[in-house]
């Protein structure tokens, strides 16, 4: 499909609108508000605010979507945490995005779904896409949220069919004349590209002494900054014209185990509050935390299996504790006390002595 003609006789309907920082009044609030959910990314949450702050100062350029990043990083270290972390502050529910898988477009007769089937084919009378209008145009006072997830899987077409949007802000469907207009939307994509030359580059240079290391930079085939392997890896994946829509490239780093124990930390306190909700108090000890650390983090999937661990490991032997207690009712005050044993939790509720 070939990029339309910019619709810059179209007026944006939401041009001249300026936002605030969806329920909050500053980049500093905003920043702290996804601070409180994501863990150890500055850069990247930086990179929101400052989108989101040159449109609400009413700064941005109408023709084009609000804001356009592309989210690089390895797996499970809070690229799509982020994303639905911004809907939730702009648009008042996490979910409140549309989000499309693009490892579903990688074939090319798949790629119609993103722009809709073209004159003569079926689905194209309905003008069906992938693509939720309602989310996508949000509404004068709060912007849409697209994410375009593991976007270097998607087929050449739909590359060029994001070239379209993110020049004119406009998707022109295949079918005719309807458009979806993303002038009014914040998108957002990610991809792991260069992760896997990260890794490969790590292990051949694992084990270099730190002299080596220092000298590295002047040696050919020597240890390079990872950031500059990322940074060239994308470069190199995406057509000039397309990479050069985007208005920042973020790089997220990968995450330490202090960052892990902050996002278990994070788990434990949202634990603690769903508990006192229901009158039961708890203080988890750092065996509980080493716990949930060794068991929802490696450096290969970062955090990706923390909730499930969370979930399985702590949530499901508290909540029998909790429905199985003696004199369990949601009156009275109660006490939790969880231990380590055999690799496992124990949690026992006990009715609190007042
Ligand atoms: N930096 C972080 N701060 C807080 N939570 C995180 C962070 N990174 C990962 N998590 C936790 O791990 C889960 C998976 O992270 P997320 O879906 O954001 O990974 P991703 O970077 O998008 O990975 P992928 O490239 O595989 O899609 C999140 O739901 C969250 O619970």
């Amino acid at each position: 499909m070939q990029p339309g003609p910019p619709p810059n006789s179209t007026p944006n309907p939401m041009g001249s609108s300026r936002f605030r920082l969806g329920r909050l009044r500053s980049p500093q609030e905003l920043t702290a508000a996804l601070q409180s959910h994501i863990v150890g990314q500055e850069a990247a949450i930086e990179a929101a605010v400052r989108a989101l702050t040159i449109s609400a100062a009413g700064l941005r350029d109408p023709n084009r979507p609000i804001a356009s990043l592309l989210l690089v990083g390895p797996t499970g270290v809070g690229k799509t945490e982020l994303a639905k972390q911004l809907a939730r502050q702009v648009a008042g529910d996490p979910d409140n995005l549309c989000r499309i898988d693009m490892n579903t477009l990688a074939q090319e007769h798949y790629s119609a779904s993103l722009a809709g089937a073209p004159p003569g084919y079926a689905g194209a009378k309905e003008g069906l896409t992938l693509f939720d209008p309602a989310l996508i145009a949000g509404n004068h006072s709060r912007p849409g949220l697209v994410l375009f997830d593991e976007v270097e899987k998607a087929h050449a077409t739909v590359l060029r069919s994001l070239l379209q949007i993110l020049d004119s802000g406009v998707l022109r469907l295949s079918a005719g004349n309807e458009t979806i207009d993303f002038r009014n939307a914040i998108v957002l994509f990610t991809s792991n590209l260069g992760s896997a030359e990260v890794a490969a580059h790590e292990r051949r240079h694992r084990g270099s002494s730190s002299l080596q290391r220092l000298a590295a930079p002047f040696r050919p085939g020597a240890r390079r900054d990872s950031q500059q392997i990322v940074a060239d890896v994308v470069e190199q994946f995406f057509d000039p014209e397309l990479y050069n829509r985007f208005d920042e490239v973020v790089q997220f780093a990968p995450l330490t185990q202090t960052s892990a124990a902050k996002i278990v930390d994070l788990e434990l306190a949202r634990l603690r509050n769903q508990l006192s909700a229901i009158h039961i108090d708890w203080m988890p000890d750092d065996d509980v935390r080493s716990l949930l650390i060794n068991k929802g983090f490696d450096s290969t999937y970062g955090a990706r299996h923390m909730k499930r661990t969370v979930r399985t490991t702590l949530s499901a032997p508290i909540a029998e504790a909790v429905v199985t207690a003696p004199d369990a009712d949601n009156r009275s005050r109660h006490t939790l006390s969880t231990t380590v044993a055999q690799g496992g939790i124990v949690a026992t509720v006990t009715r609190a002595v007042s």
